[in-house]
């Protein structure tokens, strides 16, 4: 499914009043049906039912008057409050505040929090969350900041109509304040803020309704923001040998960092991959050896820290010659000459390469290095890399996901995967996918380098580059999922994500359609 930008929206709006004739009036009417039909999967009957609309200045407004119509035509009882002066409601807004006035539906100004409104909102079933919608232009204060205020006091139902109001449509950031939710209907595409951490929270149990665009109305390349739906493996060639499903370099690990190495080339094993090899610092072989028996092992000589020698480049480059592909810098140090080291690697190893780690810390001694691969490269930082990357600082980053994993993305050609809650994951091309699965379990401390064997093994297993990105970051999300399931997020470590990739592996072969229509957006 696309994601939109809120100035997209406007646009397809915009074209489907103009081309199809979809006037604003049905637009409204179908928004305002949408979440009808959300409140009744929510409450069932909603006969005798009471309801607090609090409607805004805008069209936003304007479909919580038409959803109130419903509501009250359906043998509901609500109330509105109105935010602004309705002198300011224009077109399909105008018309059904017109409409709901003549029915005699209760509206009243919203003056700001009292008794009064306290009082309507303890005595209500639910509330519909109507002040603000893809238009905020400011931080939220004043009233409006009240009558947020009032609704997330309220402990009651909400209904947010299109995103919970405070929330930035572009972005997903809280202006100020904004409604909790427990459940959303958005319209024509979610927005990326309905799908952006801290906004998806926000919403609660997300909705979409397409209010009868026609689906042609999206097919617009310039829309090219996507959820990052799972990618069908062909079944396992039966007659494979370990060969058959990759052969995968990791370069990682120094003394004392034994559980990068470790998870990495292990977790390539668990997701499906077939041959991995770690070369690593003779002195870490020992320790991790008898853990990690499934995996061949490349002594390297070592410097005194007992980091990976710069003198081991031309083996490097030897073994790397041979394999499908090479995962660079989980746990390497940030020891000057392997630094220097990894970064020469990254120029000069003519494979698929991952960078992750401390190879992304000495990639960002000198990024331009990107420029002069002729293979696939991806990069995986969390924002605290990004930042050393890109000379950001993580606010930055964090408040333009986005424009900031894009841009990079296509400076240097590569596929750049911005991790954290709901990852994003940019192609050179421009395109990024938000990633569904995962949970807040997972940031502990290894479950990046589970990532790193993850992607390898989806590349084993016979997916292109890219499509070997994307799934990875699923499959690793999904296996914190079930381990999450099992166990609760509180206690996951790194080694229960690895431990559930082959049931994560199994369930996307199994059951494929269930698990996309899991973590996809409900239509309605
Ligand atoms: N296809 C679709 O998606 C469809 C979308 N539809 C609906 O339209 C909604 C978008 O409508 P919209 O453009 O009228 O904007 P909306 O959010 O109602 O607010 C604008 C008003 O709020 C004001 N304002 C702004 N910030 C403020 C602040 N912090 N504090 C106080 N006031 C603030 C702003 O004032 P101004 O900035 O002009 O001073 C202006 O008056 C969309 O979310 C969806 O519900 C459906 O009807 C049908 C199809
Ligand atoms: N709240 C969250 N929801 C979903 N996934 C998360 C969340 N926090 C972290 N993750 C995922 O967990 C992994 C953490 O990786 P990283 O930050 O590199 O940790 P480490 O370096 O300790 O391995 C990433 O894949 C990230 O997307
Ligand atoms: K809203």
């Amino acid at each position: 499914m696309r994601i939109s930008t809120v100035e997209q929206m406007r646009a397809l709006d915009k074209r489907a009043i103009e081309v199809y004739g979809i006037e604003d009036k049905l637009l409204m009417e179908n928004a305002a049906h949408a979440l009808y039909f959300v409140i009744l999967k929510a409450l069932g009957n909603i006969k005798g039912r009471k309801f607090v609309a609090f409607a805004g200045p805008g069209n936003n407004g304007g479909d919580a008057i038409t959803l109130s119509r419903k509501l009250h035509s359906n043998g509901a009882y609500v109330k509105i409050y109105l935010m602004s002066s309705p002198e300011k409601y224009k077109g399909a807004a105008k018309m059904n505040y017109e409409i709901a006035k003549r029915i005699g539906i209760q509206m009243e100004n919203f003056d700001g929090d009292n008794a009064l409104v306290r009082m309507s909102v303890e005595n209500a079933d639910a509330i519909i969350d109507g002040i603000l919608g893809t238009g905020i232009s400011r931080n939220v204060e004043g009233k409006y900041a009240e009558a947020i205020k009032i609704i997330n006091e309220s402990a009651k139902l909400v209904f947010s109509v299109d995103i919970p109001s405070g929330i930035n449509g572009n972005t997903g950031k809280v202006m100020g304040t904004a409604v909790r939710a427990d459940y959303t209907a958005t319209f024509g595409l979610p927005k990326i803020g309905n799908v952006l951490y801290p906004g998806f929270e926000y919403c609660g149990e997300l909705y979409v309704s397409h209010i009868s665009f026609p689906p042609e109305n999206y097919e617009d390349d310039n829309i090219n923001v996507f959820i990052n739906e799972p990618i069908p493996l062909s079944p396992r060639k039966k007659d494979g040998h370990k060969g058959s499903f990759g052969d995968a370099l990791f370069v990682a690990g120094a003394g004392n960092y034994y559980g990068a190495p470790y998870f990495s080339a292990l977790s390539f094993l668990k997701a499906g991959g077939g041959y991995s090899r770690l070369a690593t610092a003779k002195s870490v072989v020992p320790f991790i050896g008898t853990q990690g028996r499934e995996i061949v092992f490349h002594p390297l000589p070592e410097t005194d820290a007992k980091s990976i020698s710069y003198t081991a480049k031309e083996e490097i480059l030897k073994i790397a010659k041979n394999v499908d592909i090479v995962i660079l810098g989980p746990g390497t140090s940030l020891h000057e000459r392997t630094q220097k080291l990894i970064e020469e690697l990254i120029g000069e190893i003519e494979k698929p390469i991952i960078i992750d780690g401390d190879g992304l810390t000495a990639l960002s001694h000198n990024t331009s290095i990107l420029k002069e691969r002729k293979y696939p490269t991806a990069l995986t930082p969390h924002p605290g890399e990004m930042s050393r990357l890109t000379g950001k600082s993580i606010n930055e980053i964090l408040n333009n996901r986005i424009e900031v994993a894009r841009n990079f993305a296509i400076e240097y050609n590569v596929i750049l995967v911005l991790k954290g809650a709901h990852t994003q994951i940019a192609m050179p091309d421009g395109r990024i996918y938000i990633n569904m699965t995962g949970n807040s379990g997972m940031a502990t401390a290894g479950s990046g380098d589970v990532l790193t064997g993850t992607i390898a093994a989806m590349y084993g297993l016979g997916l292109d580059f890219e499509e070997s990105v994307r799934m990875g970051v699923f499959v690793h999300g999904l296996a914190g999922d079930l381990a999450a399931q099992r166990k609760g997020e509180d206690g996951i470590t790194a080694r229960d994500i690895m431990e559930f990739l082959p049931e994560a592996t199994k369930l996307l072969r199994d059951e494929y359609e269930n698990v996309k229509d899991r973590y996809d957006i409900n239509v309605v």
